[in-house]
């Protein structure tokens, strides 16, 4: 039999392109010789992390409205035309029986072209809120797996399928691994340590209200894995020194997730869709700093989702420079509240996503018994 030949397409930040290949290990999994192809946007992030899972991926020359810059946004329409076009020749030329989109710059221009060209898609909608491209590319879509409830008001109500959010398997498998991780990032297994993430490219108000009292978590003997994002890292590092302190670990990324997660006793994190997907199945208590600078403020209504069931503590943008720490030293101590919040963040655990979505996917090559 021939085998299946996929097309995933999106990218930008994590929460697009962790999800997207999630989905492709699901369907490597299912069918070991299927054809995968990614196409992301040429110089984003998942023209590392993709060929770094194992993947080949295609560039597209297309970015968003970039703020502040006449001239860079002057572009914008000659590189949609020149995206359509390669977008339309690279289905043309790989064939797929199915094209999967995850959001992201990329996803749009493969997307209008399966729909052109015929070829049945399916669209992973990670949030609670559907951007313009996604609700417009709704309409021809074959299926559109979301991961929250009510996005009947985005999308067709029959081609929903709720399915949760795909996690890569490795990075929510955090069972005996305290201790390695512990060690690995140089810190006391024995002793507590707080976890704090901003995402797949850091956050400004995390990384300040840290920052400003570090000192707490040293007069406390708590340690610190302090993952800042890419473009903070340098500055940080300028003004708190290489050597800060053995308590305190800082990382512009964390390669291996998992570890991180298994050393954490309590996880300060932003509420990005894929984050919180990973955090309800390695149930760990977790305090949400929600971003405000996101569309329709999806990332309150994805921590809200875990708050009104005591599964999360949240914490406003605003207050956190004053508030975050101080907090998170006293959830740390509580071990009560912690138990209460570990237990009930992993009764809203919807796993086996990855699975669901790739079934799917085999479905629409009509390849239903897979
Ligand atoms: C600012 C912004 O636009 N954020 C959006 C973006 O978030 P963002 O790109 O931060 O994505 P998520 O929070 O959904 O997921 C982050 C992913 O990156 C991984 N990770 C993170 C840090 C690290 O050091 N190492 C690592 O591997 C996490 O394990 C996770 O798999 O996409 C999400 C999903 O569409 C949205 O809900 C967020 O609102």
């Amino acid at each position: 039999m021939r085998a299946t030949r996929i097309i995933i397409s999106g990218g930008g930040t994590g929460g697009h392109i962790f999800p997207a290949i999630a989905i492709a290990n699901a369907l490597r999994r299912a069918e070991p010789g299927c054809e995968i192809l990614f196409v992301g946007a040429a110089g984003r992030m998942e023209m590392e992390k993709v060929p770094a899972a194992g993947y080949k991926i295609a560039g597209l020359n297309i970015s968003g409205i970039q703020r502040g810059s006449i001239l860079k946004n002057l572009a914008l329409p000659f590189k949609l035309v020149d995206s359509m076009q390669k977008a339309l020749k690279l289905i043309t030329d790989f064939k797929p029986d199915v094209v999967v989109g995850v959001g992201g710059y990329a996803s749009g221009p493969v997307l209008f072209a399966a729909s052109w060209k015929k070829v049945p898609y399916l669209i992973q909608e990670q949030n609670s809120y559907a951007g313009i491209t996604n609700k417009r590319l709704g309409k021809n879509a074959a299926k559109i797996c979301v991961a929250f409830d009510g996005m009947d008001v985005f999308f067709p109500a029959g081609k929903i399928l709720k399915t949760g959010n795909p996690v890569r398997k490795d990075v929510v498998d955090i069972l005996n691994k305290h201790f390695r991780g512990s060690e690995l990032l140089k810190l006391d297994p024995l002793k507590k340590i707080v976890l704090v993430t901003g995402g797949s490219l850091g956050a400004g108000t995390l990384n300040k209200s840290i920052e400003k009292h570090l000192q707490d978590f040293i007069e406390q003997d708590v340690q610190l894995i302090w993952q800042t994002g890419k473009y903070y890292y340098t500055g940080i590092m300028e003004r708190i020194g290489p050597n800060f302190h053995p308590n305190v670990r800082v990382l512009e990324f964390l390669n291996q997730m998992d570890l991180a997660y298994a050393a954490a006793d309590v996880i300060i994190s932003r509420a990005g869709a894929g984050t919180i997907a990973e955090l309800c199945l390695i149930r760990k208590p977790v305090i949400l700093v929600p971003s405000p600078n996101v569309a329709e403020d999806h990332q309150t209504k994805n921590a809200m989702a875990l708050v009104k069931n005591n599964a999360a503590m949240l914490i406003n943008d605003r207050a956190a420079e004053d508030t975050l720490v101080k907090e998170a030293l006293e959830l740390l101590k509580d071990e009560a509240r912690c138990e209460l919040l570990s237990e009930n963040i992993g009764k809203m655990a919807l796993p086996n996503a990855d699975e669901l979505i790739a079934a799917e996917v085999f479905r629409l090559a009509g390849k239903g018994g897979v």
